[in-house]
């Protein structure tokens, strides 16, 4: 069977920038730009030219790509030609190849938000089409509100998108913009404009998330005949977002029917790629990826419940629809409450420490972990924490330091000069292998504006500034991460820390500690990081 070509149009830049609190910077454009094409999308909306001036810049300096670059607008306004209208001159400005313009398709919005005559709608849909077309230009039609029209007045809606189509349009994109629409109105709608002339292979399809339904639409119109398919990395875009490309690619390149009956610009070898795409946006908009993400999420492959992890390890099919390592992803085997004993010889062997099948010490790990989770304690993301836990039981805890006592005291004051000081200091006393004492002080400053920077961070850096022969291991060990949960451990509320740590090898790890005080939870998570570092580097353990 031949396959037909299904074409990617991502709008991550100009719809994915309509996201509430998502304003990128010009060379973010053009990073995002750059992942996009390497991936293999077809065309790459790159914003709105003459919207504002980081689109305007962006536009400008005419990024190179494989894709289809492409400026979004609007269709020109009623009482000027297409020629005439400024918004629309700023568009064609740009020097793209392909312009996407944006029109009304319902007859309420062409009354009520354009106030002008249903004839006259048309009219400009038409004439600005035909504008594109007339300048060489690759015009695609954004037809706005169309399935809202369709069911409201199915001969305007049609009307308006024949007129775009006759004028020229290479795509008419219909738009699902308000995102209630579900699957099967949008397949029986999709069939409907095809059976009234417009071709499947000049057909795109453009959903909103507002129902959770922007990927299963965009795969119902792509089985009534849509060829275009319109969607954003992370399904990014305005109010809940656009259909997600980063779980539309995968699918379609894997999954059957589309497998076998399309083709699409994206090579299997560019998936592989698709997980570190998706974190590379995230860590652009300064966001904690969504675990739970199809495909690229940190839990897409994470195998938590006892039963599953002992299949996993048989034969990771049992629990995997396909192979993390085909999007970049991979799979972890957490352990928690919900644990058996073949996720815990799986951690154990991850953590180099190798139990055979029946050793007691099993049990009595599962129990400890189970009891400690009851009283607040989590150890599905602690890695750390757990290899001490396991190491305690296994016999194998090592003791490198005693920390007698600490001290943390924060305040929040005003200064000399008037100026609000917020100030936090710690001393800590240890006690060394050799029998020695330090007791170190560490004392944080801030005026006028508030920063992460307060009485935790004082007693992690009295905690490792004089820790004698052990110095060298942790001197690059740093805080990358705080959370802080307030959680039901037995009857009492309790405080849940939970840390991530980097040493200066770029290796990552995570402790907890749990308390009715959220500095001791934190000082109980900033010693286990300390003391799973050393025991890792082999440092020599106390005598
Ligand atoms: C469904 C979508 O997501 S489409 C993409 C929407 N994206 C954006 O709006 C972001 C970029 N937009 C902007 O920066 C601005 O809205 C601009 C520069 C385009 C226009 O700014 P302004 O001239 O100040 O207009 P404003 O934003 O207030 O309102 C839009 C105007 O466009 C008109 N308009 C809306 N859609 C269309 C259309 N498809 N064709 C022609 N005119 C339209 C409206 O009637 C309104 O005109 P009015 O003020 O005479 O009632
Ligand atoms: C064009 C567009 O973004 C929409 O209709 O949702």
């Amino acid at each position: 069977m031949t396959k037909q070509r299904l074409y990617l149009y991502d709008t991550t830049l100009r719809d994915g920038q309509q996201t509430q609190g998502v304003q990128f910077s010009t060379p973010e454009k053009a990073q995002i730009a750059e992942v996009l094409d390497t991936l293999g999308v077809d065309y790459v909306e790159g914003g709105w030219p003459g919207a504002n001036p980081t689109d305007s810049e962006f536009f400008d300096a005419k990024p190179k790509m494989a894709a289809t670059f492409t400026a979004f607008g609007m269709t020109k306004r009623a009482g000027m030609s297409a020629e005439n209208d400024d918004v629309l001159a700023a568009v064609m400005n740009a020097g793209t190849p392909a312009v996407c313009l944006v029109g009304k398709s319902h007859d309420f919005h062409v009354k009520t938000a354009l106030g002008i005559t249903l004839e006259e709608n048309t009219d400009n849909v038409a004439r600005s089409i035909a504008y594109l077309v007339a300048q060489g230009r690759e015009a695609l039609f954004d037809a706005e509100h169309f399935f809202d029209g369709y069911k409201s007045n199915p001969t305007y809606a049609l009307e308006v998108i024949k007129a775009a189509f006759a004028a020229g349009a290479r795509w008419i994109v219909l738009c699902d913009t308000n995102g209630g629409t579900l699957p099967r109105e949008v397949y029986e709608i999709t069939k409907a404009v095809i059976a009234a002339g417009i071709p499947g292979d000049h057909l795109g399809i453009h959903t909103h998330n507002d129902t959770e339904n922007a990927v299963a639409n965009t795969l119902a119109s792509v089985d009534a005949g849509a060829r275009q398919i319109q969607g954003t990395l992370n399904g990014l875009g305005e109010r809940c977002g656009n259909a997600n490309l980063t779980t539309l690619i995968p699918t379609l390149l894997l999954k059957e029917p589309y497998t076998s009956a399309y083709e699409i610009g994206v090579r299997k070898e560019a998936l592989i790629g698709l997980t570190r795409a998706s974190r590379l946006l995230d860590d652009i908009l300064n966001r904690v990826p969504m675990k739970q993400a199809a495909y690229v999420g940190a839990s897409a492959f994470a195998h938590k419940a006892g039963l599953h992890a002992s299949a996993i390890l048989k034969d990771p099919t049992t629990y995997e629809h396909i192979e993390p390592g085909v999007v970049g992803n991979e799979r972890i085997i957490p352990m928690s409450n919900q644990a058996g004993q073949s996720n815990l010889r799986k951690r154990l062997t991850d953590a180099g420490l190798s139990v055979e099948k029946r050793n007691p010490a099993l049990s009595a790990i599962l129990n400890r972990i189970k009891e400690r989770e009851a009283v607040g304690y989590s150890y599905d993301t602690a890695q750390a924490s757990f290899e001490l836990l396991a190491r305690s039981e296994l016999g194998l805890a090592e003791s490198f330091f005693d920390v007698e006592r600490y001290r943390v005291i924060s305040e929040r004051r005003r200064n000399a000069r008037g100026h609000l000081v917020v100030e936090s200091e710690a001393v800590v006393t240890v006690q060394l292998p050799s029998g020695a004492k330090t007791t170190s002080y560490y004392k944080n400053e801030h005026s006028d504006e508030m920063s992460d920077d307060g009485p935790v961070n004082a007693l992690w850096q009295a905690l490792k500034r004089d820790l004698g022969p052990y110095q060298d291991i942790v001197d690059g060990v740093r805080l990358v991460d705080f959370k802080v949960r307030i959680t039901n451990g037995g009857t009492e509320a309790v405080t849940r820390v939970i840390i991530d740590f980097e040493d200066s090898e770029g290796r990552r790890w995570s402790t907890v500690g749990v308390s009715a005080n959220i500095v001791d939870a934190s000082f109980e998570a900033l010693l286990e990081a300390l003391n799973w570092k050393l025991a890792r580097d082999g440092a020599i353990r106390a005598g």
